[in-house]
């Protein structure tokens, strides 16, 4: 199927949070819902059956993190197929999968797509986009 041109569609967002911070973005899709309803999104697994069951968002779901889910999304998104990745990181706590982390903040710099790691750069970045559907 033919996608429309990137100006014409809503972004397509992958959405990510480590544990301590999964509340925090369970707020800001709260926050943002309206907007995120016409977004395509994706998210690691947990965090998206979180969003899907409290926010009520559609969401496509990935593996969980430690188990592939931020490879799945830099794939997609070195593919062309991820617009923007919201990413809130726990900066306090060692991750298992810290290589499938950097990776994907690597795959982020290398293909120039917008990825903000913290709730401010997130809201800054997720009003911007708001105001442009
Ligand atoms: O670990 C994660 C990102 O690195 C997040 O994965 P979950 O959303 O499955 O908890």
């Amino acid at each position: 199927m033919t996608q429309a041109p990137a100006q014409h569609r809503p972004p397509r967002i992958a959405l990510i949070a480590h544990d301590h911070k999964k509340d925090t973005m369970v707020e800001l899709a709260r926050e943002f819902a309206p907007f995120l309803t016409q977004c395509t999104l994706s998210a690691t697994g947990t965090t998206g059956r979180r969003l899907i069951a409290e926010v009520g968002l559609t969401v496509e779901c990935m593996l969980s993190g430690p188990w592939g889910g931020d490879l799945q999304i830099g794939s997609r998104l070195s593919q062309g197929e991820v617009d923007v990745v919201i990413f809130l990181r726990d900066p306090m706590t060692p991750q298992p999968h810290e290589p499938d982390i950097n990776a994907l903040v690597r795959a982020c710099d290398v293909h120039d797509v917008p990825c903000a790691t913290n709730l401010s750069s997130a809201r800054l970045l997720l009003k911007q986009l708001a105001a442009r559907v």
